[in-house]
């Protein structure tokens, strides 16, 4: 069963404006999903439907079976989130902070403070003032927060903006390792097509409210029938590319091969043709060339 199921959803703000427009897709349990788009693509609002903060016009959310918009307090409490910039208390401790938050949602457990502390990497800055805090503390602060109620799902809503390249780096560790030891269920809304790709297994890209794609991170996986040619000889495999009915990209270098054709095949031509092959591999598109494709940008 899908822990998180998003079903046709669609959002029309007040002024008119389609924030999304018969949204779909299934979050499994343990997988790693990344939501992409172009600002103002609806990510925002679909994080906002999901944790029952907007409401929809049509369509709903379920998680672990319950749905956000009939059943809210059952739906998000498999949920836990990092949406939008995190508030502490700058005055308080971060032992202090999420005391005080935890008691806003009538929840608190000491043992398991200490524990989701220990795993943030926190627990012997916990009786500092979060004023002292660096922004990556910050957010580890909050994933703490998020965790405490030993969530199901983890919904991240840009969570490394603002953070250096270590602590980018860091925070990526903490979630994948969350995933491996726990099975954490995360969606993940980001701008960095490098964090989507080194985390994700699978992404959803939006473009002005619609779904554009739903499947495997693309660069994950070769182009079937795309090889790409190093040579010294371009003219000559040009030549001998466009004899076996196959053609090469002067600029790209990729050569994109007709059902009928094989890889080792039209190697193999290329080299009966005196070619010089310094390299000849299956393409893997990065996922900026798939995903600035796919919104047209
Ligand atoms: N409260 C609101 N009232 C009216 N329109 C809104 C509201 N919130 C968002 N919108 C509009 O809805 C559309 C989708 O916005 P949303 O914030 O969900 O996009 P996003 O993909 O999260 O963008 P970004 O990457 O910039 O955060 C945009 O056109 C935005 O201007």
């Amino acid at each position: 069963m899908a822990l998180l199921e998003v079903r046709n959803l669609t959002k029309r703000w007040p002024d008119g404006r389609l924030a999304l427009d018969d949204v779909s897709f299934e979050l499994r349990q343990g997988e790693i999903l990344g939501l992409l788009g172009h600002n103002g693509a609806g990510k925002s609002t679909l994080l906002g439907i999901t944790l029952g903060m907007v409401r929809p016009d049509e369509g709903e959310v379920r998680i672990a079976g319950h749905s956000v918009q009939q059943a809210r307090a059952a739906a998000v409490s498999h949920v836990g989130a990092i949406y939008e910039a995190a508030h502490f208390y700058d005055y308080l401790t971060g032992w202090q902070n999420l005391r005080v938050l935890c008691s806003l949602s009538g929840w608190w457990d000491e043992e398991e403070a200490r524990r989701v502390l220990k795993l943030v990497n926190l627990a012997d800055r916990a009786s500092h003032k979060t004023k002292t805090y660096s922004h990556g503390m910050r957010q580890r602060l909050a994933l703490a927060q998020a965790l405490l109620p030993r969530p199901k799902c983890l919904l991240l809503d840009e969570p490394t903006d603002g953070l250096d390249p270590e602590g980018i780096r860091e925070f990526r560790e903490f979630i994948l390792r969350l995933r491996s030891d726990f099975g954490m269920t995360i969606l993940l809304n980001s701008h960095l097509l490098a964090e989507v790709e080194q985390m994700c297994d699978r992404c959803v890209i939006l473009k002005q409210g619609r779904k554009m794609y739903e499947g495997p991170v693309p660069s994950r996986e070769n182009k079937q029938g795309v090889y790409h040619l190093q040579t010294r000889d371009t003219a000559k495999a040009k030549e001998a590319i466009a004899r076996a009915g196959a053609m090469m990209d002067a600029v790209t270098s990729l050569v994109e091969l007709p059902p009928h054709l094989v890889g080792h095949d039209l190697l193999k031509t290329l080299v009966e043709a005196g070619v010089r092959v310094d390299s000849w591999q299956p393409h893997k598109p990065t996922l900026e060339e798939f995903y600035l494709g796919m919104t047209g940008a």
